[in-house]
């Protein structure tokens, strides 16, 4: 498999109040082109700061030390790519984000305009990053609202987010973070703030379409049930290190640390065989 990042003794400091707060401690990740990676731990584990250290989005406050290194020339396109998706070059070796890096947040109000309709937000986004004129860009967010199956493409291109619901929010969101083609999709505790029945939609439609575009997946949940549904391999942070890494079987099965056994015995009614069988489904 290719690597698509490596990650190399990263250490990232926060300056707070005159005092410093090591939020990652010489990380040491290897993100494999076109898998389905999942970043579990505890609040405060450092789980965001990776994932924000990835793509390029830490506050000037925080020092970052050791390397990523982005092996994009290696990857094919996918043959799922449209005409007009650009090729993923990057520049200096740095990838864009929204354009080469899609994130979806926690709180998808937080992350939408509440005073832009949601066609011209994801317009906004492909006339960006694909130099799209504003009819094609709309032509295109309809399709990208249909891929992420919101009921009524056409009146969902005409509202405002306070329209539409939790779940069809983070549809949009998801619709917003992928219109670009990136080759890296982040979803950070993304379907934390939804009710079980819409996390398990939004979990099945982010598998649908990093599957369809021939994504890769960093999936950053405190969940470490749901994320052994989505992914291949379980990277377990605490204290801002990595303290276990390995296949979801292996990590759910036989975990060699006691902290990660202790995160799957805090998980109510959690039973080895169900979410193994499960995970084998969706592997
Ligand atoms: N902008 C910031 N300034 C100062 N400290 C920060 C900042 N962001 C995070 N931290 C601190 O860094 C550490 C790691 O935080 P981070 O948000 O990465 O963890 P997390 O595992 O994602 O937690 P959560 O699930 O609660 O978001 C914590 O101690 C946090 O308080």
């Amino acid at each position: 498999m290719t690597v698509l990042a490596s990650i190399r003794d990263l250490t990232v400091t926060y300056r707070r109040d005159g005092t410093e707060v090591a939020a990652l401690k010489n990380i040491i990740l290897d993100i494999q082109a076109g898998e389905r990676l999942a970043i579990i731990g505890e609040s405060g584990s450092g789980k965001s700061t990776l994932a924000l250290a990835i793509a390029g989005l830490l506050p000037a406050s925080a020092r970052i030390e050791g390397s990523i290194d982005w092996q994009t020339s290696k990857i094919q396109m996918s043959h799922s790519l449209e005409p007009e998706r650009e090729p993923f070059l990057l520049r200096d070796n740095i990838p864009l984000g929204g354009r080469d890096i899609g994130f979806v947040f926690q709180d998808p109000s937080a992350s939408l305009d509440p005073v832009m309709t949601v066609g011209k937000q994801i317009a906004e986004v492909l006339r960006t990053h694909l130099n799209l004129d504003w009819h094609r860009s709309f032509a295109k967010a309809k399709t990208l609202l249909e891929r992420v199956r919101l009921p009524d493409p056409d009146s969902a291109l005409r509202a405002f987010p306070h329209q539409l619901s939790g779940g069809q929010k983070q549809r949009v969101a998801i619709a917003a973070a992928i219109a670009a083609g990136p080759k890296l999709l982040i979803a950070d505790e993304a379907t934390s703030a939804l009710d079980t029945i819409v996390q398990a939609e939004i979990v099945d439609l982010i598998r649908r379409l990093v599957a369809e575009d021939g994504m890769t997946l960093l999936f950053i949940s405190h969940d470490i049930a749901l994320a052994a549904e989505l992914a291949e391999r379980i990277a377990v942070f605490r204290h801002g290190q990595v303290v276990e890494f390995g296949k979801t079987e292996q990590i759910v099965e036989a975990p060699t640390q006691a902290y990660t056994r202790a995160l799957l015995d805090a998980h109510i009614g959690l039973d080895a065989e169900p979410l193994l069988h499960r995970s084998r489904l969706n592997a």
